[in-house]
C-alpha cells in the first residue's frame, strides 16, 4: 500500500525569496548585478530593485495622473476603448465581469503615441490619441513617466544580457525608446474600494471575494511594477519546486477557461524604495526557458486588510514590433514584438507548440474551483446574455491555449466579450502535447 502523501509545507512557511537588487552606479556593478539578477530571474522569476534613480515624487505624480482618469466616469472612460493589437486603452468591470465575473479591476494603458490603435497591416501606430481633457500634464506624466521607467528596465536587461555571456549592446535597437515601432506601454489598474456589503462579509467571515486580479503570466518581456507600500495582495506562484504537478493540478473546467490557481501563493508585499519587477512569457522563449515567467494575481482583501482602492502602475516592456526573438538554442520559434504583443500576432500558435509547459503548470492548482461555486451562476447568466457558451468561446481562443491575445481573440470576434487575462485550460489529461500556458495578462 502507498504511504499516504506528506503534508504540504504551510504556504506561511515559504518565503518569496525575491530577493532586493541594487543598481547603484550601474555601469561600475553591472557585473555583480548581473550575477545577483540571473539568481532571482532564474529562480523566482520577481525581484526587488533599489536605487532606480526615480524619486518618490514622481512616482506619487504617475499615480495621482493615473488616478485623476481611472476616478472617472465610466461614459468618460470609454471613449478611450481597449485595442487588443496594441494592449492600450481603458478596460472596465463591466467589460470585465461579462467574462471573468470580476468587478474588482479596472485598466488603463498608454503608450508613446498615447491609445492610439495599431494598425498590424501597415505595421505602424495610428496617430496620436490622448485624453486631452485632462490637460497636456497628463500626456507630458506618462510620456516622462515611461521614458524613467524604460531606463530602469534597459539596465535590468543588459545587466541579464551580461549574466547570459550575450552582448549587452545587442538590445539598443530592439528597446529604442524613440523608435516609432516601439510599443512598450504603461498601465494603471484600479482596484476598486471593497463595497460595505463586501467589508461586512469580511468581518463575519462569510464573504468569500475572487482575487482582484486573476492568475495570470505576463505576456511581455519584463514587467516594472509600481506599488504602493500598506498596498497588499500581490502573490506569486513560483513552480519549479513542484514535485507532483498531477496532484497540484485540477482539472476545473471552468468558463474563465483557463485561470490556473495554485495551492500556495507566496505574498510579495511592496517594500519602501523598492519597485518590483518580473520576467514576462517573451523573456522565458528570448532566453531558451532560463529566466521564468512566474504566475501571479492580486489576491482579494482578507480580514485586517487595508478596504480601500488599491492603485497599481506596471510598465510592459516589449522589443520593437518588427524585431524578432529567438533564444539561442531555437527552443522556441521566432517571434516579433508584435507577435508576443496582439491577438493577431504568431505567438500564440509558437506557445501552442512550445515543448515545455513544465514551470508555468507547476503554478496550477484548484483554488479556482472553490471561486467557479461562489460566481457560477452570475457569470453563466452573462454569458447567455451575450450568446456566448464556452463551446464557442473556446473555438475561437483555440482551446484556451494561452496568450492573452488569445483572450482578446474571444474579445474580437463579434459578439463575443473580450477576455481580460490570459485564459488558459486545466484539463490534466489534455496535457500532453498540449500547449504552454504562457499567457499574459496584462
Ligand atoms: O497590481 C498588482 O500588484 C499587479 C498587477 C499585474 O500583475 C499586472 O498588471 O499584470
Ligand atoms: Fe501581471
Amino acid at each position: 500500500m502507498a504511504a499516504p502523501a506528506a503534508a504540504p509545507p504551510p504556504a506561511a512557511a515559504k518565503a518569496a525569496n525575491a530577493p532586493v537588487i541594487s543598481l547603484a552606479n550601474f555601469e561600475e556593478r553591472k557585473h555583480e548585478i548581473a550575477q545577483q539578477l540571473f539568481k532571482a530571474a532564474s529562480e523566482v522569476g520577481f525581484f526587488y530593485i533599489t536605487d532606480h534613480g526615480i524619486p518618490q515624487e514622481e512616482i506619487d505624480r504617475a499615480f495621482a495622473t493615473g488616478i485623476n482618469f481611472l476616478d472617472r466616469e465610466k461614459e468618460f472612460k470609454t471613449q478611450w476603448p481597449f485595442n487588443p493589437d496594441s494592449y492600450l486603452g481603458y478596460r472596465g468591470p463591466d467589460e470585465l465581469e461579462t467574462v471573468t465575473g470580476n468587478r474588482l479591476w479596472e485598466w488603463f494603458s498608454v503608450g508613446r503615441y498615447g491609445t492610439g490603435g495599431y494598425n498590424y497591416h501597415a505595421q505602424q501606430f495610428e496617430g496620436e490619441e490622448w485624453p486631452q481633457e485632462l490637460g497636456a500634464e497628463f500626456r507630458q506624466v506618462a510620456l516622462s513617466f515611461q521614458e524613467r521607467t524604460h531606463d530602469i528596465a534597459l539596465k535590468i536587461l543588459r545587466a541579464l544580457w551580461i549574466s547570459l555571456d550575450r552582448d549587452e549592446a545587442e538590445l539598443a535597437d530592439p528597446f529604442d525608446l524613440d523608435s516609432p515601432e516601439n510599443p512598450s506601454f504603461m498601465a494603471w489598474n484600479k482596484y476598486p474600494a471593497l463595497t460595505p456589503e463586501q467589508i461586512e462579509g469580511l468581518k463575519n467571515g462569510k464573504g468569500k471575494l475572487p482575487p482582484r486580479l486573476h492568475a495570470h503570466a505576463d505576456m511581455d518581456v519584463l514587467t516594472i511594477l509600481f506599488n504602493r507600500v500598506g498596498d497588499v495582495g500581490l502573490e506569486i506562484a513560483p513552480g519549479k519546486d513542484s514535485e507532483n504537478l498531477d496532484e497540484i493540478i485540477e482539472d476545473v473546467g471552468n468558463i474563465w477557461n483557463h485561470v490556473p490557481v495554485a495551492k500556495e501563493w507566496i505574498p510579495l508585499d511592496p517594500r519602501p524604495g523598492c519597485i518590483t519587477v518580473n520576467v514576462g512569457d517573451g523573456l522565458t522563449r528570448w532566453t531558451d526557458g532560463v529566466f521564468k515567467s512566474t504566475y501571479h494575481r492580486v489576491r482579494a482583501p482578507t480580514k485586517g486588510d487595508p478596504t480601500g482602492e488599491r492603485y497599481s502602475i506596471p510598465y510592459f516592456v516589449n522589443p520593437r514590433l518588427n524585431y524578432v526573438m529567438q533564444g539561442p538554442e531555437k527552443r522556441w520559434g521566432p517571434i516579433t514584438g508584435f507577435d508576443i504583443l496582439s491577438k493577431t500576432g504568431n505567438a500564440y500558435a509558437a506557445r501552442r507548440n512550445s515543448p515545455d509547459k513544465s514551470w508555468q503548470e507547476a503554478a496550477y492548482t484548484d483554488e479556482i474551483a472553490e471561486l467557479n461555486a461562489a460566481t457560477a451562476e452570475g457569470r453563466a447568466d452573462l454569458l447567455a446574455k451575450n450568446g456566448v457558451t464556452r463551446k464557442q468561446r473556446d473555438s475561437v481562443v483555440g482551446n484556451g491555449n494561452g496568450v492573452q491575445a488569445s483572450a482578446v481573440g474571444a474579445a474580437r470576434a463579434a459578439p463575443l466579450p473580450r477576455a481580460p487575462h490570459a485564459p488558459r485550460t486545466l484539463r490534466r489529461s489534455a496535457l500532453a502535447g498540449a500547449p504552454l500556458r504562457m499567457a499574459r495578462a496584462f
